[in-house]
């Protein structure tokens, strides 16, 4: 039990870093507090909120594996190197897939409500 609460004491700071550090969490910040606040107005269904919570969690995410990652590279590749190069270009894209997966969700779920 001590061993899994000093895991998960870890983990939380890892989240914390993401949180404090990476500049583009205060935008997927914003939008994420936009999307409940806007969800909440429109009373969605259980299953509304799993999709838009799922898509706040996969950008949370991903930033957290891109973060880890160009730490990664930092360390072991400071100077310019091809496979650093691809390595940090791929972590950012799964962050952008991500951000445009939420946005499509937001745009299925919100939008027609908003319009009707
Ligand atoms: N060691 C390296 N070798 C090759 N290219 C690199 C290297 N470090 C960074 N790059 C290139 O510069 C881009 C920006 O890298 P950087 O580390 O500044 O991340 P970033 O996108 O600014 O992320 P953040 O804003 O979250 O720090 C990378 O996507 C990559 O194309």
């Amino acid at each position: 039990m001590k061993g899994f609460l000093r895991s998960f004491t870890f983990a939380l700071a890892g989240i914390r870093h993401v949180l404090r550090t990476q500049r583009n969490m205060k935008v997927h910040f914003a939008a994420a507090t936009l999307a409940v606040a806007v969800g909440l107005f429109l009373h969605l269904s259980g299953f509304e909120w799993v999709l838009i919570f799922s898509a706040i969690f996969m950008v949370i995410l991903t930033e957290c594996i891109n973060t880890a990652i160009e730490a990664m590279v930092d360390l072991v590749s400071p100077e310019y190197h091809p496979l650093a190069k691809i390595a940090k270009d791929c972590a950012a894209g799964a962050v952008l897939l991500a951000a445009m997966y939420a946005l499509v969700v937001a745009g299925v779920i919100l939008l027609p409500k908003l319009w009707g």
